[in-house]
């Protein structure tokens, strides 16, 4: 069926008709014997196609196609979903907190070039599209809205709170962000100043000392203890029982924190990081805490800032209960930048030798980042990004070859959240050739990672409405359904440093990274991996 003309499910704000089942009226539907919908489900038959590679004896390679069949199940009601945000009262959380009322009232706002309306520009799943097919008739592609592929949650429809060791509201938080028009400030102050956040844990060892003004809203206790873990499990629950929400996603946009040691019976199993906040060991990070208390909470946590939240004993503790975490660190202008431009040079056979990536910036985060520690937690999430690409070209690089990379960045408090990156990219080209590219690239820093906040939840909850298992030989099993893995790898778009189930490759590529997310939704509802063959057009 194709899908319905534009415009006729969506209504003036841009939101989905619901049905009356109370379900999202979908812009498409799948007819396929593979595919069947009931009120509350979709499921579907996949058969995922895939090539096994095996060494021949002659020192090639033999590469045998392989298939396995799935089956994928989606929950069509959309729940009632919190956001809850550690870090709430940063630039980040101001920003997209005043970003989704003024989506949701619909406000637009005067500025020097005119009139703005509220949009949701920068987010994948409100501001992209992808290819449903291609016109039965015309051959011409079909695209369709990110956000209908599969019954999500509109982040207009997210209730949104969360914690901050600065007992600032959240009026007061945006106007010291200093990230908004002052026009669009006025038209959400009221709202935003019964805005509060809870206090938090606040363990000064772990982000900069020049913090430490900012620390008047903590809960007692210096260091680890088993008290802050039931505290924030409590805040959780309250949240969702004041709001009526079926679920909350948390995510971490506080402070950069510094990496904390692994440490042998401290942090490296889940029993041990029980016991070491039990103890109060010094190396637990708050943001651990969290991670510890939303595990057992049974919630999504998503880390989006550098540090190593997830030590192994958090990563342990998340698999044992079938908790989703995600992370780590906004991917959000230079090094979002820097996937896609090394994915094209590599791939085009340019031999990339040198990465020069510098920038300034004179928010709170730049601050804190001003601090050796915490500056180290970010070089290395930024350092990171072009491993998985030189790696996968042996062609140009000997194994362990690699251009060189460094990373800079100053704190220059005049810019405020307005980034000055600059790049430098240099290649080797044709016959002894260099190519110089040079980037200057500025970019309101909370404005480009608000909306990858919106999408890193929206995506994690539907993940938790998504369950599989494997088709049997002769049909559907009786096998249960089960969620992904723990670690929401699907994620990794809208991360620098992308988390990944242990053992598995991790994939920093753009391009792959935005594909994975994508076939991985069509095929919840049958539908083959987005495919840019196009034999329709060449063979006839
Ligand atoms: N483009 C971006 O803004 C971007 C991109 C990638 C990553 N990040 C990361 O996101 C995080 C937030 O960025 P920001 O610009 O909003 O920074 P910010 O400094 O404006 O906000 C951080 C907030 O966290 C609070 N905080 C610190 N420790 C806390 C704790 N233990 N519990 C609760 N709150 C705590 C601070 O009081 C502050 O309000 C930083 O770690 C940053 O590195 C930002
Ligand atoms: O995402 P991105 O633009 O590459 O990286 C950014 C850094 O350039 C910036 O210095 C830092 O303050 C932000 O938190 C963010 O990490």
């Amino acid at each position: 069926m194709a899908p319905h003309a534009e415009g006729d499910n969506m209504s003036a704000n841009g939101r989905q008709h619901v049905a009356s089942s109370g379900l999202p009226k979908p812009s498409f539907t799948v007819k396929s014997p593979n595919v069947s919908y009931t009120e509350n489900e979709i499921k579907s038959k996949y058969t995922y196609r895939t090539t096994s590679v095996t060494r021949s004896a002659d020192g090639g390679f033999e590469a045998t196609p392989k298939e396995t069949v799935y089956d994928f199940k989606v929950e069509r009601k959309v729940p009632k979903v919190g956001m809850m945000l550690v870090g709430w009262g940063g630039n980040n959380g101001t920003t997209v907190t005043a970003g989704i009322l003024a989506n949701r009232r619909g406000l637009v706002w005067d500025t020097r070039e005119g009139k703005q309306a509220a949009n949701y520009y920068g987010s994948v799943v409100m501001g992209s599209t992808i290819k449903l097919g291609t016109d039965a008739k015309t051959g011409q592609e079909i695209n369709i809205p990110f956000h209908d592929v599969l019954p999500m949650v509109h982040p207009n429809d997210l209730v949104i709170g969360g914690w901050d060791i600065s007992s600032v509201n959240l009026a007061d938080s945006m106007d010291r962000a200093a990230v908004l028009e002052p026009t669009l400030k006025s038209l959400v102050r009221k709202e935003m100043a019964d805005m509060k956040p809870l206090p938090s844990i606040y363990y000064p060892d772990f982000i900069a000392a020049n913090q430490e003004d900012r620390a008047d809203n903590v809960v007692e206790g210096s260091k680890a203890c088993w008290a802050h873990v039931e505290q924030i499990r409590k805040d959780i629950r309250d949240f969702k029982a004041k709001n009526g929400l079926d679920k909350v996603i948390v995510q971490w946009t506080a402070n950069t924190e510094r990496y904390a040691d692994i440490v042998e019976g401290v942090n490296d199993t889940a029993d041990n990081l029980l016991k070491a906040i039990k103890s109060g060991h010094e190396e637990v990070a708050p943001s651990t805490i969290f991670a510890v208390a939303c595990i057992l909470e049974g919630e999504p946590f998503i880390n989006g800032s550098p540090q190593n939240t997830f030590v192994p004993g958090a990563l342990q503790l998340a698999e044992k209960y079938g908790a989703f975490i995600g992370g780590d660190d906004f991917k959000s202008g230079q090094t979002k930048m820097k996937s896609a431009l090394v994915d094209f040079l590599i791939n085009a056979g340019i031999k990339l030798t040198s990465i020069a990536s510098y920038n300034h910036l004179g928010n709170n985060d730049g601050k804190n980042l001003s601090s050796q520690r915490q500056f180290r937690s970010k070089e290395i999430s930024k350092s990171n990004v072009v491993d998985d690409m030189v790696a996968a070209n042996t062609v140009l690089y000997k194994e362990n070859e690699h251009p060189d990379h460094t990373v800079v960045i100053k704190y220059m408090p005049a810019v405020g959240d307005n980034k000055r990156a600059l790049d430098e990219y240099y290649a080797e080209i044709f016959m002894g050739g260099h190519q110089t590219i040079s980037i200057f690239n500025v970019c309101e820093d909370s404005l480009l990672a608000s909306p990858l906040i919106i999408d890193l939840v929206l995506i994690a909850e539907m993940m938790t409405r998504i369950t599989w298992r494997i088709h049997g030989p002769e049909g559907p099993s009786s096998a249960e359904y089960k969620g992904f893995h723990s670690v929401l790898s699907i994620l990794s778009y809208m991360l620098k440093a992308p988390l990944t189930p242990p053992g598995t490759p991790v994939v920093n590529a753009l391009g792959k990274q935005r594909g994975a997310l994508t076939n991985i939704f069509r095929a919840c509802v049958g539908l083959e991996p987005e495919s840019d063959m196009t034999l329709e057009h060449k063979l006839f």
